[in-house]
């Protein structure tokens, strides 16, 4: 009886949110074909916005904004020049794969397209390819590729040394080992990284990026109809004119030492802001990230066989006493800086969340959500990561709604779940641009998924 009084609550309550997505205003970026993105292919022509390279102080050539621009807007579509299957770029074990690829390319490729692989930057340069890292040059090269991607005119001339040898392989290895990329797709489902859809590739304008620890600008992949991958960049949060574009060149929640140690295969000691906070402590966030992973060490055994929910409960607590030391030890630095510090933790957090779920201590599991989320949103504004946390703590919010006693819900439960789905709305927008329905589809599509798993439980 109990129950469904609870199940005609939910179906109200699944009802109401439902209507609300369906009402929820469309926005389209009319040049491209946004039905594709997730499935047969984008048709699209390439793309520069408000942005220009430019020569920078210490770190070569650059991609600053020509204007301000908005958290969202489209600033590069890109086609890869060449690519390799295996999808780790810049790992030993993709890069003489792409290599490979570059080398087959360089062999037919016309003079522009040798000229601008050349002037890519390498750390190893032959005798050959020396006249090719001349900033200068390699400015003006790189400002006749933006011009003719952005309307197809040639540009200023630009007289060119001899091309290299092609069978360079040394300093081919070397352009790629600085600028490839892993082309990684998202599962739209699962929100997990497929790794069967994950490409290595070299794409030349989006090379020009360089490196932050916390991005401001967010890149995602897609299929051209041709099955050639296209790179998307968004600005990841608004900007002023003359901003430096950044991109994070690897995974942003490991500590400072483990990102510096994976930024040596580029040749450079990252000194962003993120980095001078967190190099003080270093030492004491090793030790506490090897806390931390025992404790999701036991929580995966234990999840593994499948453990009762009273050593779940256990679990819980201890990986909550190393977050507190985690906690603690931030506070010597100053409050506006113990966010920036604490997002190295973002996967205890996450450990956190998904063990307390599991052992449906639920506000618990919402905090260390939203711990997640905003902590995502500080380093990797607008990336896949933030629409991720977005969407699991909106899920875990819809979880404790659902197996929550009517009469003991919170009055404000339809609107924080509401809000909880215009945030992840937001946050897919400006990682995918206005795409169409696609976020709020899926978005129904697992409430619709909660709902019938609930009523299959309240009729049994
Ligand atoms: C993909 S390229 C980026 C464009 C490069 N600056 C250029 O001149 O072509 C990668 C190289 O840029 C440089 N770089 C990128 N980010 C940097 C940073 N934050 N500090 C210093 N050098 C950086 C490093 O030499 C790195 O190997």
């Amino acid at each position: 009886m109990q129950l469904g009084a609870r199940s005609a609550l939910h179906d109200d309550r699944v009802a109401a949110l439902l209507t609300a997505l369906a009402s929820a205003p469309l926005k389209r970026e009319p040049d491209l074909d946004w039905a594709g993105l997730y499935s047969s292919g984008i048709q699209c022509s390439p793309y520069v916005g408000p942005v220009e390279a430019r020569l920078l102080e210490g770190r070569g050539l650059g991609l600053v904004t020509s204007r301000p621009v908005q958290a969202g807007e489209l600033l590069l579509l890109e086609e890869a020049w060449a690519t390799s299957r295996s999808c780790g770029a810049a790992s030993s074990a993709a890069l003489p794969e792409l290599t490979e690829a570059c080398m087959q390319k360089l062999a037919s490729a016309q003079i522009n397209e040798q000229a601008l692989f050349w002037s890519l930057h390498g750390q190893a340069s032959a005798s050959g390819t020396k006249a090719w890292q001349n900033p200068q040059l390699r400015l003006a090269i790189f400002q006749k590729y933006l011009c003719q991607m952005n309307d197809g005119s040639e540009g200023t001339d630009v007289k060119l040394p001899a091309l290299p040898d092609r069978q360079l392989r040394n300093s081919v290895t070397s352009i790629v080992a600085s600028n490839s990329r892993r082309s990684e797709t998202w599962n739209s489902l699962t929100l997990l990284l497929d790794e069967t859809q994950a490409l290595g590739g070299l794409w030349f304008a989006a090379s020009l990026f360089n490196h932050s620890c916390c991005a401001n600008v967010t890149l995602s992949y897609g299929w051209s109809k041709d099955r050639r991958i296209i790179l998307v960049a968004r600005a990841a949060v608004d900007l002023a004119q003359d901003e430096e574009l950044m991109d994070t060149y690897v995974y942003p929640f490991e500590t400072v030492v483990e990102r510096r140690r994976r930024l040596q295969t580029y040749g450079f000691c990252c000194s962003c802001n993120r980095c001078s906070v967190e190099a003080p402590l270093a030492a004491e966030a090793g030790k506490l990230a090897d806390l931390l992973e025992v404790e999701l060490q036991s929580l995966s055994a234990l999840r593994g066989r499948g453990g009762k929910a009273s050593e779940m409960t256990e679990v819980v607590g201890r990986i909550r006493k190393a977050l507190n030391k985690v906690c603690t030890t931030a506070q010597q630095l100053s409050p506006s800086e113990q966010p920036l510090w604490r997002a190295q933790f973002v996967w205890g957090f996450h450990g956190l969340a998904m063990a307390a779920q599991d052992a449906g201590i639920f506000q618990q599991a919402v905090e260390a959500f939203q711990t997640c989320t905003d902590l995502a949103a500080l380093i990797a504004p607008s990336s896949e990561y933030e629409l991720k946390y977005h969407m699991m703590l909106t899920q875990c919010r819809a979880r404790q709604a659902l197996s929550t006693p009517p009469r003991s819900l919170a009055k404000d439960t339809a609107t924080v779940l509401k809000e909880g789905l215009r945030r992840a709305e937001e946050a897919h927008n400006r990682h995918y641009g206005g795409g169409g329905r696609h976020f709020l589809s899926r978005m129904q599509k697992r409430l619709q998924d909660f709902h019938a798993a609930l009523r299959h439980c309240a009729t049994r």
